[in-house]
């Protein structure tokens, strides 16, 4: 029961909160000298104090002069710019990327207060670097890149030894866990070990957006082998060299290793990410009631892909309740595309009570054409998607693409089949004469390479009225006499921090559907009417912060309302229960980390 002892301790706390965050908090460090130095999370560079220097013996291992935060943080972006501007010309893309990714890298080996800094302030022109696309081609020639580790790599030959292996990690507390086994990285198959890229740009992200503190982060990397020959074959290659596990064998590894994140940091959140799809629903099905895990390529792309859907329908000018009459053709029968159908039927569901009939106007194709009810050894979660073939004339098992286009009119044509170019010239220009008033593409596979079409193509040939969203950056389009087609990033990285945030400061021991629905809800109200109308379906990414401390609190409002909240440090589920939908939103904000050097006190 909620208490006045209760309230005014947690009113009370509140305010030590307040006047705790105006002074900044000493960092306590157990390190001293060039040890300071060699530690990115505590290391400020030449931005040392002179007092700081003579505490913590750092006199004489530094330049005499101290640079300040300001000044470091100029003297970066510039020589960053310098990059760009000596590079712009560059034919080579890929080799411009990467050698932005290189610097950025590098900086964040050495002091992660500046990194964080940096990306926050320019998140909109850094994201793509740290982030997909670039992260893509960081995988891709990850051993010829790799420097320093990054996170922790478990292997299949850890197994036994992972209980004790996990306290390797230097840090007391950790708060998020991405892990990945490397088998299905972006569109670009199995990369194996080289798959930690993901991991690492997702936990970026989640710092620049959800301000997670980056010395509570932990990427990891199951290496439970690879099925890439060409990687089995290169002498550089940095994983096991032998083939995946399977079945038993590779769950009872995934359990060891979850048993042993669970002993030492119960309350770790871990994101699945980039699994294939097999084991990405076998995974979630097995963890998802046991503790507080979630699948962002089922889960978190699904949200996002919802919210733009729901967005799509105002964008036509229709009321949101016409959501359960759009056709929506998906294309790639996968994680994603799965998870997508699924969410947008329990919103149809929620929206007219019927169950048996909400996904009659979705429709799903694989490699093999459209999935009907005629199709032999069909993947038990596409079950529900398969369609009757009478429903529509001429409708077969198999159809392809093209045919299906022309036979069902979609409203929207979304795209998670990591093919690049299925959305071809034929395939645009039939959904041109679909007869939709504002047709929608989601070309959403990931990197650029494996979009389902660029944006310029969807405009040229679906139409200048069209609603375009990719999965990767594009930049928008500029249609002639001043018009412009806007281009909208679906991405998960709109709301897996969110999610992982409300999970987080929820103290939420699941993350329940109602959380999910809510993280999408929120983005999807987020838009005004005017944007909407232009075709723009998301927030820019500047305001990522913003659209995380809202979607957070989203989040842990749900998680009270379900009962699966059990408080988060001092705040217990009862004053998150208090709390009205601002103060959860500001409860988020002052929970958020911002990079600011702290000062540092050496404990003796
Ligand atoms: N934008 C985002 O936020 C986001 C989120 C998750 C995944 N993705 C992207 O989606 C893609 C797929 O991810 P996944 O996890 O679902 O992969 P997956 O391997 O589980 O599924 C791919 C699906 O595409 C189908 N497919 C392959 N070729 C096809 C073709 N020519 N025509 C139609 N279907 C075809 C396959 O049969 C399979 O059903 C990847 O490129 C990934 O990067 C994007
Ligand atoms: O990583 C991304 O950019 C989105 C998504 O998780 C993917 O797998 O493509
Ligand atoms: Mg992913």
């Amino acid at each position: 029961m909620w208490s006045l002892t209760k309230f005014v301790a947690s009113r009370l706390s509140r305010s030590r909160r307040f006047f705790s965050s105006v002074i900044p908090r000493p960092c306590i460090i157990q390190k001293r000298g060039a040890d300071i130095l060699h530690d990115p999370w505590i290391n400020k560079d030449t931005g040392f104090p002179l007092t700081e220097r003579n505490r913590l013996g750092l006199r004489v291992l530094l330049p005499p002069r101290v640079i300040s935060f300001e000044q470091q943080y100029a003297r970066f972006m510039e020589s960053y710019r310098s990059l760009e501007k000596n590079t712009v010309s560059e034919s080579d893309t890929s080799h411009v990327a990467l050698a932005k990714w290189r610097i950025l890298n590098r900086l964040h080996d050495r002091n992660e207060t500046l990194y964080f800094r940096v990306l926050i302030d320019n998140i909109k022109d850094f994201a793509p670097i740290i982030y997909t696309p670039t992260v893509g081609l960081v995988c891709q020639n990850y051993s010829g890149l790799f420097r320093r580790p990054r996170g922790m790599y478990f292997s299949a030959k850890d197994k036994g030894e992972m209980m004790s292996m996990i306290y390797n990690w230097p840090a007391q507390m950790v708060d998020m866990i991405v892990l990945t086994d490397g088998s299905r990285i972006l569109g670009l198959g199995d990369l194996g070990v080289h798959g930690i890229g993901i991991p690492i740009g997702k936990l970026d992200m989640y710092v620049a957006a959800a301000g997670l503190n980056p010395q509570r982060i932990l990427p990891v990397m199951l290496d439970v082998g690879t099925n890439n020959l060409k990687l089995i074959e290169d002498p550089l290659y940095l994983g096991l060299r032998q083939p995946r596990l399977e079945g038993e064998e590779y769950l009872s590894t995934i359990d060891e290793f979850i048993e042993a994140v669970l002993t030492r940091w119960p309350k770790a959140i871990v994101q699945f990410e980039d699994f294939q799809m097999k084991w990405a629903f076998e995974t979630l099905k097995r963890y998802r009631e046991r503790f507080c895990m979630f699948n962002d390529d089922i889960q978190g792309t699904a949200g996002v892909a919802l919210a733009g859907l729901l967005g799509t329908v105002r964008a036509q000018g229709r009321s949101l309740d016409d959501f359960p009459n759009q056709k929506i053709v998906v294309v790639g029968a996968g994680s994603a595309g799965l998870g997508v159908l699924s969410m947008a039927v329990q919103a149809v569901v929620r929206m007219t009570g019927n169950a048996e009939t909400a996904a009659q106007k979705f429709f799903l194709l694989d490699k093999d054409g459209l999935i009907t009810k005629e199709r032999k050894n069909l993947d038990p979660a596409a079950v529900p998607f398969a369609k009757d073939p009478g429903l529509i004339a001429g409708l077969r098992d198999g159809d392809s693409l093209l045919e299906v286009v022309k036979k069902v009119k979609p409203d929207v044509l979304l795209g998670l089949s990591g093919v690049g170019g299925v959305f071809n010239e034929e395939v645009l220009k039939a959904l041109r004469e679909s007869g939709s008033n504002r047709p929608a593409i989601f070309a959403m596979s990931n990197p650029t390479m494996n979009a389902e079409c660029t944006a310029v193509e969807a405009f040229k040939h679906a139409g200048e009225n069209i609603v375009f969203a990719s999965g990767s950056p594009f930049e928008n389009v500029q249609l002639g006499n001043g018009k412009v087609g806007y281009v909208n990033q679906a991405n998960n990285m709109y709301l897996f921090p969110g999610i992982g945030l409300g999970a987080l400061l929820s103290g939420a021991c699941i993350i329940t559907d109602d959380m999910l629905q809510a993280a999408a809800e929120c983005l999807a109200s987020y838009m005004t009417d005017q944007d909407i109308e232009k075709g723009i379906l998301y927030p820019s990414i500047n305001s990522i912060r913003d659209i995380t401390a809202k979607v957070g609190a989203s989040v842990v409002r749900a998680a009270v309302a379900e009962e699966v909240a059990e408080g988060y440090g001092k705040v217990d589920p009862e004053e998150l229960a208090y709390m009205s939908k601002e103060e959860t939103v500001e409860y988020v904000r002052r929970n958020m980390w911002y990079p600011n050097y702290s000062p540092l006190v050496q404990k003796k």
